[in-house]
């Protein structure tokens, strides 16, 4: 049995950090003798977890083009404003295009990630060693990892930046860390760019969110998924269904599909157009916003053939930032917040040590129902 990786050094103690990972499916899925999982993968389906459908062309997934927000003419950046918004509010969920990240840089990124993984153990191990990482266990799953009963099929690499100045990323392979280093540093600038339209669409102005949650020394989580395949894909989650714990999540993957977002009570498929960041919005915006914007629920699929490989980088303020709803966007009849301030290391700390899936996490914050 793995031993569990808690995210104790991502939560209360804000340190120079780290990265951890873990590293047993890949090996299991590799070996030639197994044609069924274990029985620690079998991931037991709630009812309401039903087959996913297509997206349906009458109500398609959100497509917002940056730089029309980026560079477009007034009356451009206010449509695509509205447009963010309403995806927002109605998906919680949409794709980024003409985001001015080079592909190749996208490209580098998930090959610098494959190498890792193909790094023997020992080689990852070494990355750990006199580098002031808190934590080198492996570890099978991401979150609820000390009461989990069930093992997702995935591997992972979890990198955490604590801007302006803190971030530790692996050396090896050659070049990862380079490449990691400026597909953070873009990201983010696409991040930002999308928060400044969020906070708009609020109507709070464009660097509301950027300001009150001091993002200058935010957290940036690079979470990479490597989900091999799987004999049983029938049987086992790569991720089981969640909401991320940030204000705002952008994904990039490998060209296979396995995300599914819940949308209107039913799960899609997400089929993302190439070298479109994937954005979801997270808990602190779902508070933030005083449930204006919720945060959607997301899960990830595992197939028999292809290895998928997807990166998401979550994007939160400072740990020790209380996140509350922002005074304007409080119910002018009842004027009460619909959820309570909470520092977001805590939350971290109550996601990772929650048992129940989904967003039972913001049911410890929530006050009205929003
Ligand atoms: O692999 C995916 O598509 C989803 C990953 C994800 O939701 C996460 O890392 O939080
Ligand atoms: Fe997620």
């Amino acid at each position: 049995m793995a031993a569990s990786t808690p995210l104790a050094s991502e939560a209360s103690h804000p340190s120079p950090i780290q990265f951890y990972r873990t590293t047993c499916v890949k090996k299991l899925a590799g070996s030639p003798s197994l044609t069924s999982i274990p029985s620690t993968y079998a991931f037991t389906k709630a009812p309401q977890e039903d087959e996913a459908v297509s997206e349906d062309p009458e109500d398609p997934i959100p497509v917002i083009d940056f730089s029309l927000l980026a560079y477009g003419t007034p009356d451009q950046r206010s449509t695509i404003i509205q447009e963010l918004g309403r995806a927002c509010k109605d998906w919680g969920f949409f794709m980024v295009i003409n985001h001015g990240v080079p592909e190749r840089l996208l490209e580098r990124v998930i090959e610098g990630i494959s190498g890792f993984f193909d790094l023997t153990e020992e080689e990852q191990i070494r990355e750990f060693e006199g580098k002031n990482v808190l934590n080198t266990s492996k570890s099978v799953t991401s979150f609820n990892t000390s009461s989990d009963k069930v093992f997702f099929w995935r591997d992972f690499l979890k990198l955490i930046i604590q801007h302006p100045h803190h971030h530790h990323f692996p050396n090896e392979p050659a070049g990862f860390r380079e490449i990691l280093l400026e597909y953070s540093k873009r990201s983010r600038e696409v991040a930002m760019g999308l928060l400044k339209g969020i906070s708009m669409s609020l109507g709070l102005g464009d660097t509301y969110i950027e300001n009150t949650m001091n993002l200058q020394s935010g957290l940036q989580v690079l979470a990479a998924n490597l989900y091999p395949p799987c004999p049983e894909p029938e049987l086992a989650i790569g991720l089981p269904p969640h909401s991320d714990h940030g204000l705002l999540t952008l994904l990039i993957q490998n060209g296979i599909s396995g995300l599914q977002v819940q949308h209107q009570s039913k799960w899609v498929n997400v089929n993302s157009i190439p070298n479109a960041f994937v954005v979801n919005v997270a808990d602190q915006m779902e508070i933030m916003s005083n449930g204006k914007y919720k945060s959607v629920m997301h899960r990830a699929f595992v197939n028999e053939k292809a290895t998928r490989i997807s990166v998401a980088t979550n994007f939160g303020p400072p740990l020790e930032m209380v996140v509350n709803p922002a005074p304007e966007l409080v119910h002018p009849e009842t004027n009460a917040p619909a959820y309570t301030g909470i520092k977001y290391g805590e939350y971290m700390e109550l996601q990772k040590s929650n048992k129940v899936y989904g967003k039972s996490c913001l049911d410890h914050v929530r006050i009205l129902s929003a």
